[in-house]
């Protein structure tokens, strides 16, 4: 098992500092290379996805990744901003499916920002397109009018075949799961979701025994606060996919809790947090490592099929967090702060 470590930049190294850890941990012979991406890619190499770095993540088994992204990049040409690095590096490798599962560990039921008893047992599954949609359609770019004022356009498109292809991950996960998907789009005003909506209709005859549902983003948006645990599975386009995990995290405590493992045709994968890479607390040893951690454990249960070892991992992780280990963004009355590294270091005592 060859992974290629990318850790990226603000809190990258020190969250995947601590997953390397682990994976170390468990003894399992698996070989890791690093190579920087986004910011750290921009400085060593003028691209935030270095050809180098294209070519160790096409030829590893699976890739872990950190986060990318810094405010003091803004003011680069946008094709050399980090988050693009991002954006090419899912398309490159046709991660289309991005799994992000929002766990509650009955641990942080009092660190959710809702009443334990409307979380208690929340597990959704949010399966997020990700390389299609508004991220990625053209036409896009900033132009000037002909009256002289500038105008910004992105284009929502999706194909009938990429909304197929993940609506079969979302039936599928559903069969192992409860059964229930609900597809969340906008198809009152957006054709492309129009469009999503039939396709989903389509694929589910070939899965009678799974119930599907439509929801309207707003609306879901509003329901995972007032009644997260109606969903089981909850599959969508890039945008909204993005924009109802960050949400989804809270409700499991903190968005330093949800990892995401983004997998191709053939469960080929690159495993990240959710989140991005927190420049307000980058450097200070403070981060939550346990979504990296979290990534981690599904990089062995869907890309190496280790489905022992991914347990073993979120096991560590459960008993870290019964023994009272706390990061800030997760801390509570009564329980032990611990910082990014000493909180990696629970979880390998856990093991
Ligand atoms: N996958 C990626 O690499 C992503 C990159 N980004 C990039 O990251 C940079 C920062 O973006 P933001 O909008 O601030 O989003 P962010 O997710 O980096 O941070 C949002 C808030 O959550 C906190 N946070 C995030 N991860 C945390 C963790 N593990 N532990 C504790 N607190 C955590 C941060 O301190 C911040 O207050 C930008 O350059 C953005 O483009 C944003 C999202 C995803
Ligand atoms: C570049 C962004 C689309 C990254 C992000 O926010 C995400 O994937 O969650
Ligand atoms: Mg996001």
């Amino acid at each position: 098992m060859k992974i290629a470590v990318l850790p990226g930049d603000g809190i990258g190294p020190e969250i995947v500092a601590q997953a390397v850890k682990v994976l170390n941990a468990l003894n399992i012979g698996i070989e890791m290379e690093e190579a920087p991406i986004g910011g750290a890619g921009y400085e060593a190499a003028g691209d935030p996805l270095p050809e180098a770095t294209l070519a160790l993540a096409k030829s590893s088994d699976a890739v872990l990744l950190g986060a990318v992204g810094d405010w003091k990049y803004d003011k680069l040409e946008r094709h050399l901003r980090p988050e693009r690095g991002l954006l090419r590096i899912r398309k490159e490798l046709n991660l289309f499916a991005n799994l992000r599962p929002a766990l509650l560990y009955p641990e942080l039921a009092s660190a959710s920002t809702l009443k334990p008893e409307v979380v208690a047992g929340l597990d959704i599954m949010i399966v997020r397109e990700l390389t299609g949609d508004i991220y990625f359609g053209q036409p896009r770019g900033i132009s000037t009018l002909e009256n002289g004022e500038r105008e910004g356009i992105n284009t929502m498109r999706y194909s009938e075949s990429e909304i197929r292809r993940i609506a079969h991950v979302a039936f599928g996960i559903a069969m192992k799961r409860n059964k229930k998907v609900c597809s969340v789009d906008k198809a009152n005003v957006l054709e492309t979701t129009e469009l999503w909506r039939q396709v989903m209709i389509e694929v589910a005859k070939e899965y009678p025994e799974v119930e599907l549902s439509h929801m309207y983003v707003d609306n879901a948006a509003m329901q995972l606060i007032r009644a997260p645990k109606q969903f089981d599975v909850m599959v969508t386009g890039n945008i909204f996919g993005d924009i109802l995990s960050d949400e989804a995290s809270m409700l499991t405590g903190s968005i330093g809790m949800l990892p995401s493992a983004s997998l191709d045709q053939n469960n080929k994968g690159m495993y990240e947090p959710s989140h991005g890479s927190a420049p307000d607390i980058a450097g200070k040893d403070i981060a939550n490592p346990l979504a990296t951690i979290l990534s981690a454990a599904m990089m062995l249960r869907y890309s190496f099929n280790d489905e022992a070892n991914a347990t073993r991992i979120e096991n560590a992780v459960k008993k870290a967090l019964a023994e009272g280990y706390r990061t800030a963004d997760i801390y509570t009355d009564g329980c032990r702060k611990v910082g990014c590294a000493a909180m990696g270091d629970a979880v390998v005592a856990a093991l």
